[in-house]
């Protein structure tokens, strides 16, 4: 799978490169083979037009030159110099036999990755408020890219959104690529056939949508002016057919928050009197004394905190040289009975890091002084990378239920490497904590998932925003809560009466 990684889309770069080359000299080789077919033919003619010139054709023919050349002709020449290399074409059998070779090697998308990528469209439009002009116009949140659709691109996302029952969302890349297309008149030859088709399925999104009336209109202007042969019959299947409710959009209670801070935009908060202000930490283990921890508190009780700068540029390139080692999968969530499953609530692909390698050494090291926690039990360290519209919904890292069976207690903490920068989006937020957070690259933030007497925290709800432009690439560290009674002591009493009110 490609569009779920900025990572894994470099490939489809190579495999589109190979493919360019190998048809382009292709193409020149079928040249060279017309080429030759036609100064072949060329010579056969002068010859035939003589012999047809002969005024006795008979006596001609009983020259027994004469009649050899003409057999050998038919017999040799033209079967080994133009049938035989016509049928059997070797230059395509060996541009299928290389392609056939990248696309095993390097893979190739199939039509279900078209599908994704543009879900992961109509999602950032949704998510970021991008209207689908902007959007096609190449205008991503205020930043103007060279990148603007042409009218069959808008038209061919209006088709799969239809293939996916987006109907409204449909029907506005249809009438971008209706206005595009029409704005450009003689730029394509069968302009008003594709005028026509546009329209019919703008007149189904409408049917699907409730406005039959407006979908009666659209079809019959095409039936008037310009029908085609399937507008016919795409009458009669709307006559036949009831027309859909015009469907309300449902969204998750936690959606408003969500789409909020992945804007960057914060609910007013009521003053506590006590600002949160940056500190240098140098004394939560002697290790950070001559380089003390640049904290940045972002969230008190339950706390989250950001420590900038903790890896280097060259500390990142090691990672991902690790990394590099191994296969990236698309990631999964826990389903049903705790089963992994593939989702659109997350799009992104990652492997997991030990910690034998001198960096992966050298981060388990830090990331105990840090939170405190002894890593025995912890899980290897996740690498994820998001590619355009990549994202993770809000979750809790807990489990809480379905405890995987190897775990020792359940993921008590979060430590998260943000290991790269991304040009737009890709914000962490707090759904419930009016927290969002840009990710800045080499920065980690830490919070804890579980109350101190291990009950799980409902308040640490958060999500991976979707990647508007970039490529988001981070690394997870989960401890665990076996083997840490020493590190973070219960309380006497529960605390795990904070977060009641807000579990779901
Ligand atoms: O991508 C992010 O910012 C959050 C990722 C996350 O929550 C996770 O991987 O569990
Ligand atoms: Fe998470």
């Amino acid at each position: 799978e490609f569009y779920s990684s900025a990572d894994a889309m470099q490939d489809l770069v190579q495999v589109e490169r190979e493919i360019l080359n190998a048809t382009r000299s292709y193409l020149e080789e079928q040249q060279k083979q017309l080429d030759f077919y036609r100064k072949f033919l060329e010579q056969i003619k002068e010859e035939h037009d003589w012999v047809v010139e002969q005024t006795d054709l008979n006596e001609y023919l009983g020259h027994p030159l004469h009649a050899f050349r003409l057999i050998k002709r038919l017999v040799q020449d033209w079967d080994e110099l133009v049938f035989d290399p016509i049928v059997s074409n070797a230059p395509r059998e060996e541009l299928r036999e290389f392609v056939d070779s990248v696309v095993n090697e390097l893979g190739y998308p199939n039509p279900s990755e078209l599908h994704g990528a543009v879900k992961g469209i109509a999602r950032l439009q949704k998510v970021y408020n991008l209207t689908t002009t902007d959007v096609a116009d190449g205008l991503i949140d205020g930043v103007l890219y060279d990148s603007e659709l042409s009218w069959r691109e808008c038209y061919e996302i209006g088709v799969v959104l239809f293939d996916l029952g987006e109907y409204q969302r449909s029907l506005e890349w249809l009438q971008v690529a209706f206005v595009i297309l029409r704005a450009n008149p003689g730029q394509e030859e069968n302009e008003n056939f594709y005028l026509s088709d546009i329209k019919e399925y703008a007149a189904l999104a409408n049917l699907e949508l409730g406005n039959s009336e407006r979908s009666e209109r659209l079809l019959n202007q095409i039936l008037e002016k310009e029908p085609t042969n399937t507008s016919h019959l795409t009458r009669k299947y709307i006559e036949a057919r009831k027309p859909g409710k015009s469907s309300e959009v449902n969204n998750p209670s936690w959606y408003a928050n969500y789409t909020r801070l992945c804007q960057g935009k914060k609910l007013p908060e009521e003053s506590t009197g006590r600002p949160l202000s940056c500190y240098l930490d140098g004394r939560t283990n002697p290790y950070f004394v001559l380089a003390p921890l640049q904290v940045e508190p972002v969230h008190l009780d339950p706390d989250i905190n950001v420590y900038h700068r903790m890896l280097s540029q060259q500390q990142i390139n090691s990672i991902f040289e690790e990394a590099d080692k191994l296969t990236m999968y698309r990631s999964a969530v826990a389903g049903n009975a705790g089963k992994s499953t593939v989702a659109d609530l997350r799009v992104s692909q990652q492997t997991w890091l030990n910690y034998t390698s001198p960096i992966m050494k050298s981060i388990s090291r830090i990331i105990q002084f840090v939170s405190g926690f002894d890593i025995a039990g912890a899980e290897f360290m996740q690498v994820a990378n998001y590619g355009v519209g990549g994202q993770y919904e809000p979750h809790p890292d807990y489990f809480e239920f379905n405890l995987p069976q190897q775990f020792q207690g359940d993921r008590i903490s979060t430590s998260m490497f943000y290991l790269s920068n991304v040009e737009q989006g890709g914000y962490t937020v707090f759904t419930k904590l009016n927290v969002f957070l840009p990710p800045i690259q080499g920065a980690m933030v830490m919070w804890h998932n579980l109350h101190r007497s291990l009950d799980v925290d409902a308040r640490t709800l958060h999500a991976g925003c979707p990647v508007l432009v970039g490529s988001k690439r981070i690394g997870n560290i989960w401890m665990h809560s076996g083997f840490q009674e020493f590190r973070r002591p219960c309380n006497l009493t529960s605390d795990s009466y904070k977060s009641a009110a807000y579990r779901n």
